[in-house]
């Protein structure tokens, strides 16, 4: 709620976390478990996630990462194991979360502004026409709007028409909506699924930075992990039945991966540093499957 706002940040909009943000976890996934229809997606998941850090959850097609959000979300119960989001029950947490979900893109006829999106993340949970805001609130709304499009970089485009902005410029606003009410924690869905390389790097590097700079703890579903490997904290890699969490290096290598899958498994370096699986269908890492 706009009423509930703080007032805007310094210039930069940094917030400097107290003493008792940095010692309570953001998030915090005890040995959980998630079901549907029967069927363990997957189990033992423990993770920590501290003020600032990046974690990507990675795994094969339909192994449940998008549902371990969900579960962040309160949105699917998990069968075992606890979620504490910020030190509540997942779903209690309101506007301290903003999420990113899979796949969102505007029509090419959208005629609504990049500015008018990011300012939904603010009021957009309320029917009917917009209630006149008391000077201070009208304010601190604008100026908070324009401190998030500035943050992502969109300031240039963010007066077109969203439907004539092209995919990265439409994902950078979509970040700003999603971080307009100042949340503690990002949950992101594959937010570079559908951008070619460059625009991926660029995404990869303000996400890196709003979490970094910005004190933001992130949750990235991702669909390849080498555009963000460079700015990864930690890694949640989920896998039939089981699951690995550490950093890059401890968990995308041959014998970790060879450990989940239960199947010899080869994690190659490209003299670029991409890593690049082989002997196991799996899109998270890489991209392609040479084996
Ligand atoms: N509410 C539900 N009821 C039944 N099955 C579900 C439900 N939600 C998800 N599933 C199934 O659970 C599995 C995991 O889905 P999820 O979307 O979490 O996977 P994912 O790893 O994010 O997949 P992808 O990489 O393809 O996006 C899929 O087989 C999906 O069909």
């Amino acid at each position: 709620m706009i009423e509930a706002m703080e007032p805007p940040a310094g210039a930069a909009g940094a917030r400097i976390p107290g003493p008792r943000q940095a010692a309570e976890p953001v998030l915090e996934l005890r040995d959980t478990a998630v079901r549907v229809g029967g069927r363990t997606l997957w189990s033992g998941v423990n993770l920590t996630v501290g003020t600032g850090e990046f974690i990507a959850v990675l795994g094969p097609n339909g192994v449940g990462k998008s549902s371990l959000v969900r579960a962040v979300l309160g949105a699917m119960p998990v069968a075992a194991g606890e979620v504490r989001v910020l030190g509540a029950r997942p779903g209690r947490t309101g506007d301290r979360i903003g999420y990113l979900p899979q796949r969102r893109s505007f029509d090419a006829s959208m005629r609504i502004r990049g500015i008018d999106v990011v300012r939904l993340g603010l009021d957009g949970d309320r029917w009917g026409v917009p209630l006149p805001l008391p000077g201070p609130h009208r304010r601190a709304a604008r100026e908070r709007v324009a401190q998030v499009i500035e943050l992502v970089g969109a300031t240039a485009y963010a007066h077109r028409a969203v439907g004539e902005c092209s995919g990265g410029e439409q994902q950078r606003l979509l970040i700003a909506q999603a971080l307009v009410r100042r949340p503690r924690l990002l949950l992101l869905d594959e937010p570079l699924d559908s951008l070619d390389l460059s625009h991926q790097g660029g995404v990869a590097a303000l996400i890196g930075r709003i979490c970094h700079q910005e004190g933001v703890a992130v949750v990235m579903v991702a669909h390849d992990v080498n555009p963000i490997l460079h700015h990864l904290d930690r890694v949640v890699y989920l896998a039939e039945g089981g699951s690995a969490t550490g950093t890059p290096q401890d968990v995308i290598n041959s014998e970790t991966l060879t450990g989940l899958y239960d199947t010899p498994v080869e994690v190659l370096r490209a003299s670029d540093g991409r890593l690049v699986v082989v002997g196991r269908p799996d899109s998270s890492v890489g991209g392609h499957d040479a084996g």
